[in-house]
């Protein structure tokens, strides 16, 4: 049977998350049925999103029986505005949770890229129970590369593209985030623009946050050995944004880790080596 055309107007769904330490509209995204879930937590790039992190990774999984969970991080997308004065990677894990006790979801699988691989810890380090097997692209924990000077040329750039949304400084970002520059079309290029330029309040709260608290993903290192799950880490041996070393710690900290590092790959694993990225995900997932 084929799977009917997935769009992301068709899939968006909104929920209101309540408990003690938050009351916030999450935006996300539902697709498939499968009675195996599969959540995607993006990036911290400008106008990043679920769908704008993972629409090439969707389908496959749909397709093998899975279903499919995008959450915009508050912040992002069309989730709340906040300004995080405090781990956002606990902020994330925080929404996470309370998105999963909506949908009524007890355990899942996670994909987190960058800063989702960042939130995708915290949160395995605070519902372990909750967790099937984890993908880390990019991230897992902040904290000191031990090659590479901090911030690193990319997270500059992001930084500054946050400060001045513009189309300059976009595609000087964008620059540095893949392998091959010549893979982003000015389609891309567009639509991130106008995801960024579409909640300023975002882009402004990001600088806000940053200011009040520069440590916005803490180094969780020192606790990786009490992830048990499997984790699958996943890199750009070309990642100018966080550097791959960062892979080789989640490697000695995590027992049940194992890293592959693709050759000619930036920041964006998933999009710039999709195909071959879904084959090892639904590989590792059902094995
Ligand atoms: O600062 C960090 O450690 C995380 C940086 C990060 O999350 C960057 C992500 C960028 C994207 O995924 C994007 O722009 O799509």
């Amino acid at each position: 049977m084929s799977t009917p055309l997935i769009t992301e107007a068709a899939t968006s769904r909104f929920i209101r998350i309540q408990d003690a330490e938050l009351d916030a509209q999450i935006h996300y995204n539902d697709i498939g049925e499968g009675t195996e879930t599969v959540v995607m937590l993006h990036g911290s790039g400008p106008g990043a999103t679920g769908w704008a992190n993972f629409n090439r990774n969707i389908e496959p999984l749909v397709s093998a029986g899975y279903r499919v969970i995008l959450m915009d991080c508050l912040g992002w997308g069309k989730s709340d505005p906040v300004v995080c004065t405090g781990s956002r990677s606990d902020l994330n894990a925080r929404c996470l949770k309370g998105l999963l006790d909506s949908l009524g979801l007890d355990k899942v699988h996670i994909i987190g890229n960058s800063m989702g691989a960042h939130s995708t810890v915290a949160f395995a380090l605070s519902n372990p129970s909750r967790v099937g097997k984890l993908i880390l692209m990019g991230g897992g924990t902040g904290g000191p590369s031990q090659f590479v000077p901090m911030p690193t040329e990319g997270i500059k750039l992001l930084q500054g593209l946050y400060r001045e949304p513009t189309i300059e400084n976009l595609k000087k970002m964008m620059a540095v985030f893949v392998f091959d520059s010549s893979s982003l079309t000015e389609d891309l290029f567009q639509a991130r623009l106008d995801n960024m330029l579409a909640r300023r309040d975002h882009m402004e709260n990001f600088v806000k946050s940053l200011a009040a608290n520069p440590k916005q993903f803490p180094d969780q290192g020192p606790r990786l050995g009490e992830v048990s799950a499997q984790t699958l880490v996943i890199w750009g041996r070309d990642d100018r944004f966080v550097p791959m070393d960062t892979g080789l710690r989640l490697l000695w900290g995590m027992p049940n880790a194992e890293l592959h590092i693709f050759n000619r790959c930036g920041h964006w694993a998933q999009w710039e080596h999709a195909d071959k990225f879904n084959r090892m995900v639904l590989d590792f997932l059902t094995h």
